[in-house]
């Protein structure tokens, strides 16, 4: 028999044995006993102690696990330290390479917008010290146009001039920089997303870059201020000795050069944000027009006279207005009168105002009224501009006369000629010109001349792109109390003379005017109209107002084999509609046309070719089929005088347009409704829902879209046959 392992513990089986011999019996029985307590107590001890040895070796176990443990965790919280390091210095340099953009697009806008600002400021103060430079600047670069010049083009001044002036330049550069910043502050704040929708932020976008030109600009007369300068023998009454001899208001000087500085800046802007996002139509005109505007010598753009009443009742809307164009960079000229203001004077003073034909009857004393009312005027103009940062200067001596009639109007001139370098001189250096319509005559007599005449003789000598006549009223109104939109002059002038309503101011006026116009290329007009449209009036096809033309004549062709020339009309009809298979379709138009009744409208530069199907047995109501109309013929207004033409015809009439029409705006003005389906529009004038022709239009509308009324509307003709064109050309494209 195997020993069982060695345990002290657990007594050993032959040391009972042997024991128990050597002793008693009698003792045995009770030792025996005492010795099993005795053993069985022992082996409880053993267990226990035991159990308290597995417990402990089972304790270190875990606690070598959970040292493991502890040490593991240790490890990864020093990994994550690393990492969080690491990620730490990657957001450093990220934000160090937003801030280096930052830093680089801050550096580029300074270079690309500031700084050619500034030179042309720096450019401008030279020119104010040497005249060989202003003609070389005006000679290379038209005023109203962003310039960035070369410095070797200043070294390349005509070797007649005298060196510009370094010092005075350079001092005159960091205003110049500071001032073209907050230009561009200005500019930017336009083009707030909130308040501007996507047409009018593209457009502010194109007002904004001549903002930044108008900035550039503004900064002359404040240069020529720093410089001390002046133009001589040009601004009467803007040097002190002339200050003198001109009164209380003379004193103040007639040139403001207050503009900006004292005007918030941010409010100023708001409002011509404002004035521009109501103001201009549609992208297509707001830009065309400013583009047209800008392209012209700045005296080029426009005369504006402005009646007497529009200083007494209207005086802020016309300032508003003007801050807008001075904004933009556009310098108008302005002629006002002051009739209603002398008419009270003299009633006040007990004289009765006598009129010949519109024009006062000038009396010594009436003169000698007039001439101190309207100098006044002149100077509140000015100073409510100057005090709106609008950069103005006074001029007289503009207007040279002799005596219209001495016997029957007697102190009243008739303008012989009209001295533009002044007016030039002042756009030039910054100043929007204000004249007065007194005149001198060749021995220095002042003689009053009618502003409206004024404004025509100014009109006629600078040929503006545009010649306004803001009236209290608005523009012209006929014997039922309408206003009226257009006169096509060449049309109407001896109707309109026949009209009662048509006398003293208002027959004077319409006269001067056509007598302009006559002079005029026939693309120009005059427009009537109150202050507050004048954006509208600039900025937009339809205008506000009476619009006055010499009128496009209009031919009128009711046969096909009645036109000159049939190719230049087809020609015509193509124009911007080019595309797969345009000629065909034309084509077949006019074979439409030979069959069907139809008059054609058109002006003799075919600007604008419109052609009607009258109402007949299939067709309920007369159709426009067509209304091709040339870019330059949207700015000249020659639509407005087709349509008048079609107008006269028809008393009602449908056509259809894509919603896609760039001009669309332009013919909702000239419906009187519309249904809108399909990417569609369907427009009448001289009809509405309840009437019997109108219903069938509509269903046909409705069913066929713009191939209704036996598809006679040639730009959908177009369109389809040049998608059926381009499909089969596909299909052909997918075969091969
Ligand atoms: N048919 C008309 N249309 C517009 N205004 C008219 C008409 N007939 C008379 N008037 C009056 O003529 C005034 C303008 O007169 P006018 O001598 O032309 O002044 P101004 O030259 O200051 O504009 C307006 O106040 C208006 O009330
Ligand atoms: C000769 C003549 O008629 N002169 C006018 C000039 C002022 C003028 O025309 O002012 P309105 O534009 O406000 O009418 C006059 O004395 O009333």
């Amino acid at each position: 028999m195997a020993d069982a392992p060695y345990d002290p513990y657990v007594p050993k089986a032959g040391a009972d044995q042997s024991g128990g011999q050597s002793r008693t019996q009698a003792l045995q029985g009770r030792d025996s006993k005492l010795t099993r307590l005795f053993n069985q107590e022992i082996d409880a001890t053993v267990q226990v102690m035991r159990k308290n040895i597995e417990n402990v070796a089972q304790r270190g176990d875990r606690l070598d696990v959970l040292q493991d443990k502890t040490d593991n965790l240790a490890e990864s919280a020093q990994g994550f330290r690393r990492g969080a390091n690491r990620v730490r210095k990657q957001m450093w340099w990220k934000d160090m390479k937003m801030r280096v953009c930052i830093v680089v697009g801050i550096i580029i806008l300074l270079v690309v917008i500031i700084v050619p600002s500034a030179f042309r400021i720096f450019i401008r103060s030279l020119t104010r010290i040497d005249p060989c430079i202003s003609y070389y600047r005006s000679r290379f670069y038209p005023a109203n146009m962003l310039i960035i010049p070369d410095w070797s083009d200043i070294h390349r001044l005509p070797a007649n001039g005298s060196p510009a002036h370094p010092r005075l330049s350079l001092l005159l550069l960091p205003s110049a920089i500071v001032h073209s910043f907050s230009s561009l502050s200005l500019s930017l704040s336009r083009a707030s997303p909130g308040q501007l929708d996507q047409t009018s932020r593209e457009t502010m976008l194109s007002a904004t870059s001549a903002a930044l030109r108008a900035g550039a600009r503004r900064g002359a007369p404040r240069a020529a201020a720093a410089a001390g300068a002046s133009a001589p023998n040009v601004v009467r009454g803007s040097g002190p000795s002339a200050s003198r001899g001109l009164g209380l208001a003379g004193r103040r000087g007639l040139s403001s050069t207050r503009a900006l500085a004292s005007f918030p800046t941010r409010d100023r802007t708001r409002e011509i944000v404002a004035q521009t996002v109501s103001s201009i139509g549609s992208k297509r005109e707001g830009q065309q027009y400013l583009k047209l505007f800008t392209s012209v010598e700045s005296q080029k753009f426009a005369v504006i006279k402005v009646g007497g009443a529009i200083l007494t009742e209207y005086i802020d809307e016309l300032c508003r207005s003007l801050l807008f164009l001075y904004e933009l960079g556009l310098y108008p000229v302005i002629v006002h009168g002051a009739g209603p203001q002398l008419n009270r004077l003299l009633e006040e003073a007990g004289v009765e105002p006598q009129f010949e034909e519109g024009i006062r009857v000038t009396d010594a004393k009436t003169l000698g009224v007039a001439r101190k009312l309207f100098l006044e005027e002149n100077l509140r103009l000015v100073d409510r501009l100057d005090s709106l940062g609008v950069a103005t200067r006074s001029i007289s001596g503009v207007f040279m006369a002799d005596y219209l009639d001495k016997e029957k109007w007697q102190y009243v001139g008739k303008i012989t000629k009209v001295n533009k370098e002044a007016i030039e001189k002042s756009i030039e250096a910054g100043y929007i010109p204000v004249l007065t319509s007194m005149a001198e005559s060749e021995d220095g007599r002042l003689l009053n001349v009618n502003a409206d005449v004024a404004a025509a003789e100014l009109a006629r000598a600078l040929e503006p792109l545009k010649v306004v006549y803001l009236s209290e009223k608005g523009g012209l109104f006929d014997g039922e109390g309408e206003k009226i939109s257009h006169i096509n002059l060449d049309e109407e002038f001896d109707h309109l003379m026949s009209q009662p309503w048509c006398r003293y101011g208002t027959r004077l006026k319409i006269k001067e005017i056509k007598e302009l116009l006559d002079t005029l290329p026939r693309t120009s007009s005059v427009a009537i109209i109150h202050p507050s449209d004048l954006q509208k009036e600039l900025f937009t096809d339809s205008g506000a107002g009476t619009l006055i033309r010499r009128g496009d004549k209009i031919q009128k062709v009711s046969s096909v084999s009645d036109f000159e020339d049939l190719d230049k009309i087809k020609e015509a009809l193509i124009r911007d509609r080019e595309g797969l298979d345009a000629e065909a379709t034309v084509d077949r138009f006019v074979d439409f046309l030979r069959e069907n009744p139809f008059t054609a409208y058109y002006d003799d530069a075919l600007q604008c070719v419109a052609i009607v199907i009258p109402a007949g047995k299939d067709r309920p109501m007369a159709t426009l089929a067509t209304l091709a109309i040339t870019k330059s013929g949207w700015l000249t207004n020659v639509a407005e005088n087709v349509f008048a033409a079609i107008k006269k015809d028809h008393p009602s009439l449908v056509w259809t347009v894509s919603e896609n029409d760039e001009n669309l705006t332009w013919f909702f003005e000239k419906a009187d409704g519309s249904f809108n389906r399909n990417g569609s529009v369907l427009f009448y004038y001289g009809c509405d829902l309840r009437s019997d022709a109108l219903a069938p239009v509509y269903d046909d509308f409705v069913s066929h879209g713009r191939a209704m009324l036996g598809d006679s509307n040639l730009e959908a003709r177009l369109r389809r046959a040049a998608q059926a064109a381009s499909q089969a050309l596909r299909d052909s494209r997918g075969r091969a």
